[in-house]
């Protein structure tokens, strides 16, 4: 049954993509669906053993299902079998690093953009690919996700394109890649930020030895997301350093807050069903139960104390601890 919040159609230079039908809020689950099947180690897969591989999986399908494998885009269609190119362009990882990649025929229509609007995820237990709106999309806009890690994504326009060039076949013309020259090198310089703070901050050496800089690490971070349109998973793991940073600290008041808004992030780019949620929704109102409770208590506040977000001054309260 066709999905009432988008059609698949051409989008000018990018070939097929999901346009939206109607208007979608932030936080909508645009999109379900189960891999038509899966590659265990794709990259240590010879050739020939995906080629066969995929041969018989076509076998045992659908004859709809076959026509839908066989009519998706193949961006490697000079280097290598069609059966090879058309799993090597459309294929998704099971998560982040996972060797396990899943061809699926909706999802596969989704184009990249390096400011994406639409989070992709992998939901192990539901064994479901999830598309989820990151930000309030209208009706006609190009509901696109990141094809890149979080790390590649970070580097300026010509590495990012050389990598996407590499990796899936094409130049991106996202609107981040074809911003004018001024602007984009502006985007670049932020980019490039963004990955010194995500070093920065996750080596775990500033939490351990100066908490306000890290802190202050992480507002910095935020901000940046922020002037880049960034919306993704990348701002619900700032706030979890940021509880982490708290906590560690014995400032439970601003730790409690910050798992809130960690898991409200959470549900926008994965889902109230994302696994974990509830382990982490324990720390809204116990942060105390957090592992790195107890290391310090030299920032010590109550979760009563908690300030609420219509307080007139939230973020100078939530930040107070913060230098950079
Ligand atoms: C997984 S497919 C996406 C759907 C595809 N557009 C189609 O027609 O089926 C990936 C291909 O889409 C195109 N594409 C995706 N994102 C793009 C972008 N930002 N700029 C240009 N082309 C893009 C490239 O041809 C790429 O190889």
């Amino acid at each position: 049954m066709a999905n009432p919040m988008f059609e698949v159609m051409l989008v000018p230079g990018c070939g097929k993509g999901l346009v939206a039908r109607t208007y979608i809020p932030r936080g909508t689950r645009i999109l379900t669906e189960k891999p038509l099947f899966s590659i265990s180690n794709f990259a240590a897969t010879s050739l020939t053993d995906i080629v066969a591989y995929v041969t018989s999986q076509l076998r045992t399908m659908p004859k709809d299902d076959q026509r839908g494998f066989l009519s998706l885009h193949n961006a490697f269609i000079r280097q290598a079998s069609p059966f090879y190119g058309i799993v090597r362009t459309n294929s998704l990882p099971f998560g982040p690093d996972s060797p396990e990649l899943g061809l699926f025929l909706t999802c596969s229509r989704l184009n990249h953009s390096c400011s994406p609007n639409a989070n992709h995820s992998w939901n192990p237990v539901t064994r479901t690919e999830n598309v989820q709106a990151i930000r309030d999309i209208d009706p006609g806009e190009e509901i696109t996700i990141c094809y890149q890690s979080a790390q590649s994504s970070h580097r300026g326009r010509d590495n990012r394109r050389d990598e996407l060039m590499k990796m899936f076949g094409f130049e991106c013309h996202c609107m981040i890649c074809d911003l004018p020259e001024e602007d984009s090198l502006e985007s670049d310089q932020r980019r490039v930020e963004i990955d010194q703070l995500d070093t920065l901050i996750g080596t775990g050496d500033l939490l351990a030895f100066n908490a306000p800089k890290a802190l202050g690490a992480c507002r910095t971070m935020l901000e940046h997301l922020e002037d880049e349109g960034i919306q993704d998973m990348r701002v619900a793991r700032c706030y979890y350093d940021a509880f982490q940073i708290c906590v560690s600290s014995g400032d439970l008041a601003r730790a409690s807050v910050f798992a809130r808004m960690h898991i409200e992030e959470m549900r926008v780019c994965e889902g109230d069903d994302t696994p974990g949620l509830k382990e982490r929704q324990a720390f809204v109102e116990k942060p105390e139960s957090h592992r790195l409770a107890g290391i310090s208590d030299k920032w010590e506040s109550k979760v009563a104390d908690r300030a609420r977000s219509d307080h007139s001054d939230f973020e100078g309260w939530l930040w107070r601890r913060a230098t950079y």
